[in-house]
């Protein structure tokens, strides 16, 4: 072992057999044990090795071994050199060497034993370049000719070893630098002109460090069906993006994470990747087929349908991402390929499901409806010109589209030809991202009809949803383009508020958010029974980033939610105490939400509520009374009712009787005029990160809960909701009193006007 030095090459056999050439790093002579070292693209590796195995592979050492042992009469005149008596210059700190010094006789001694051995070319290469070195090597050359001599024995000082370890480093650095530098000047050499060249080579040497194993398999059985599935789909890049030299910063490395590589300059303007990584039910790379996504997403909402729920497929994301290839199909130069998209796959399996024994014999049949909201009108994409159709919501806040008409289907071809009439006629218009895009929801519903039943018994809806970029389409100079715009990003933020509503079991749905929620508030209520999915479409390259990442965020805010909502249900198996019990009853968990027998079960008072409720009492009480004060004022208003629910009886709770359980709707007026009103709409969405859940958690809650909830959590949240109320209280006092006094139907649009 002693032949080898630091930085010498040796071969060694790598674990997969092949035999590659390495650097000697540490040695380990108790162990016999060499620590090799090479660099395999822009990677450090290293590994450690038996000396046997070395020796195996590199027989020319056992031959220098050789003939370092057949000449021992030139090790003689080191013998009185190794004393350790004759080391004063050893210590370069202590005694600096002389000419004559015995440190400068063991160096002249050690070059004579380089001339008589035939040691590595590296030693020698390593020579003399400061004292410390010098002196390290040749005891390591006094060590090779005299084998268990004392002066191996010597320990370096830790100076020297640090030494050393920092020159072994620096070869290193310079070693990878070396590399980086040829590749890149290889790649700008064989990519010229490409002003995104060097973003690719960092995202490229990324790449090379992950693991890579996407979704490919067809099959999507053993997947695990949820109330609420959030995927995501990445598109390839474009003719024109590629023409561009436009970069692709999505890496997709399994079937279920994500990675999102940001370009950033630092302080001193060199570039920087921050990676974002995401976490969703599925994910799929440019590879994945309309097929595999369907598979995945739509698929195991058929089900639903059939077992008479509500199944909902939306694709969300930016403009030019995908969600018509997606969800109408393929396209072929401008003409789109009906069958290949999710709205055909899925009649596909509907009519392979209806065909069963059991519902031919119930006589059941499927109609169909394709509709478009564009800003907050509907039109029925089924009737020629494209007829505006009013919204209805009766007093059991059930919502009708009148006239809409539903088309019976009896074989997918009927399915098809709807489609494509609906696609024609589908609004489009320009905006500064893209020259032709939807700017309207597009929505594709098939009901399952019994006979003599009116009403769909199940449903499935598709939703392609307009561009989510567009509330941020500033350049544009035209108000109705902007109008557009808000209307866009309002009704994407109630559809994420229904959609964690519905994960939440929430007796609170905002559904009057918009008109896309509105429609589809069959969607979002009937608890378990209705499933929803979310696909969210993004697009690859470097100039959509910001975009992306707001698309990966919201699809994250609704996964989030699901992964809490999967938190409860492991908790629901446990035996809960009574006071979790009771305040899970409260959340509305695990009941339909809105009925009456909901309100019923706020009755009771466990002890461990009440408990929970005194303590938290008597802990903030003059923070209660602050807030009790501000109910005060807004009773000054003049609305006669200062807790706006329209009882007149002002005492926060909305029954009159003080202890904070009884009217369960008080709490959710509040958050759904917020979602009409645009200046709460937009202090709601300033303060979202702090009040988004709350106003949610307490929307079930009666008044006196959230009270006490919010001074549990401090003294800012109860200023916000102290603001918001107080905003709120005018509002929601009109809209009671309008809402009690409609009679059986009430025009949506009224409702809408009001808040205006
Ligand atoms: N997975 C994919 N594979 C191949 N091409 C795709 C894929 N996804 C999208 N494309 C192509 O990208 C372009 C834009 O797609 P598409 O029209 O579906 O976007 P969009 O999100 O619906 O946009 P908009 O909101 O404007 O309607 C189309 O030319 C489409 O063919």
């Amino acid at each position: 072992m002693e032949v080898l030095a630091i930085g010498d090459k040796i071969n060694i056999r790598r674990s997969d057999g092949c035999i590659q050439s390495a650097s000697v790093g540490l040695k380990s002579v108790e162990r016999q044990i060499v620590t090799v070292e090479w660099t395999q693209g822009s990677k450090v590796k290293g590994k450690e090795i038996p000396w046997g195995a070395i020796l195996e592979l590199n027989p020319c050492l056992a031959k220098v071994k050789q003939k370092q042992q057949s000449a021992p009469d030139k090790k003689e005149p080191l013998k009185t050199e190794s004393k350790p008596h004759n080391l004063s210059g050893y210590n370069m700190y202590r005694k600096k060497p002389t000419n004559s010094s015995p440190y400068k006789k063991r160096l002249r001694a050690g070059n004579r034993c380089d001339s008589a051995i035939n040691v590595p070319a590296s030693i020698k290469a390593a020579q003399p370049v400061h004292g410390v070195l010098a002196v390290t090597q040749v005891n390591t050359d006094l060590g090779a000719v005299k084998g268990t001599s004392s002066m191996s024995s010597i320990k370096r000082s830790s100076v020297v070893r640090e030494v050393e370890r920092l020159k072994e480093q620096r070869e290193r650095r310079r070693a990878i630098q070396a590399e980086q530098r040829r590749e890149q000047s290889a790649l700008k050499s064989r990519d010229p002109g490409n002003p995104n060249w060097e973003v690719a080579l960092m995202v490229r040497n990324y790449r090379e460090q992950l693991q890579f194993n996407p979704l490919r398999c067809l099959s999507s059985r053993g997947a695990r069906i949820q109330q609420i599935t959030v995927c995501v789909r990445k598109r390839p890049m474009s003719r024109r993006e590629l023409q561009s030299k436009a970069v692709d910063i999505i890496s997709v490395p399994s079937r279920n994470s994500l990675i999102v590589h940001e370009l950033r300059n630092k302080v001193d303007l060199t570039k920087l990747l921050e990676h974002h990584k995401f976490r969703f039910d599925y994910t799929f790379d440019e590879l994945c087929s309309n097929m595999l996504v369907y598979e995945h997403t739509a698929r195991p909402l058929i089900r639903t349908m059939f077992e008479g729920g509500n199944a909902t497929c939306f694709a969300y994301g930016q403009t030019g991402s995908g969600k018509t290839h997606t969800m109408g199909g393929e396209f072929c130069g401008k003409v789109q390929d009906c069958t290949t998209g999710i709205y055909a796959l899925a009649a596909q399996d509907v009519f392979a499901e209806l065909s069963k024994p059991k519902y031919r014999e119930m006589g059941a049949s499927v109609t169909c409806s394709y509709f478009e909201i564009y800003g907050s009108k509907v039109f029925d994409l089924l009737l020629p010109d494209k007829p505006m159709l009013r919204v209805l919501e009766d007093g059991r806040q059930q919502v009708v589209i009148v006239g809409l008409t539903k088309m019976p289907v009896k074989k997918v071809e009927d399915v098809l030809g709807i489609i494509e009439q609906g696609n024609r006629e589908r609004t489009s218009g320009q905006t500064s991202v893209n020259i032709k895009s939807s700017r309207s929801h597009a929505v594709f519903q098939m009901g399952l009809l019994m006979p003599d039943e009116l009403e769909p018994c199940g449903k499935c809806s598709f939703v392609d949803l307009a561009g989510n970029e567009r509330g941020a389409d500033t350049q544009s100079a035209n108000l109705q383009t902007r109008r557009e715009g808000a209307e866009i990003n309002k009704s994407l933020l109630a559809l994420k508020e229904c959609i964690r509503a519905l994960s939440r079991h929430s007796s609170h749905l905002p559904f009057r958010g918009s008109k896309l929620t509105q429609v589809l508030r069959d969607s979002f209520i009937g608890g378990e029974q209705n499933k929803t999915c979310m696909i969210a479409m993004i697009s690859p390259g470097l100039s959509s980033v910001e975009n992306t990442l707001n698309t990966l965020r919201y699809a994250d805010r609704v996964k989030e939610l699901v992964a809490k909502e999967d938190d409860l249900a492991e908790t629901d198996s446990e035996q809960p105490n009574p006071s979790e019990k009771m305040s899970k009853t409260k959340l509305g968990l695990g009941s339909c939400p809105g009925t009456d027998t909901e309100s019923d079960e706020f009755e009771p008072e466990p002890s461990g509520f009440a408990d929970f409720n005194s303590s938290q009492t008597s802990d903030g009480n003059s923070s209660f009374r602050k807030f009790d004060s501000n109910l005060d004022m807004s009773d000054a208003d003049g609305d006669g009712d200062a807790d706006g629910d329209g009882d007149g009886d002002g005492d926060g709770d909305g029954d009159g009787d003080g202890d904070g359980d009884g009217d369960p709707e008080a709490g959710l007026q509040i958050s759904e005029i917020l979602m009409q009103h645009d200046v709460l709409f937009e202090f709601f969405n300033n303060y979202k990160m702090h009040f988004d859940e709350a106003v949610n958690e307490s929307t079930s809650l009666g008044k006196n809960d959230r009270i006490t909830k919010f001074l549990l959590d401090g003294e800012p949240i109860i200023c916000e909701l102290e603001i918001l109320l107080k905003h709120a209280h005018v509002l929601i006092t009109n809209y009671n009193s309008q809402r009690f006094l409609d009679s059986e139907l009430t025009e949506s649009d009224d409702v809408q006007q009001l808040s205006d």
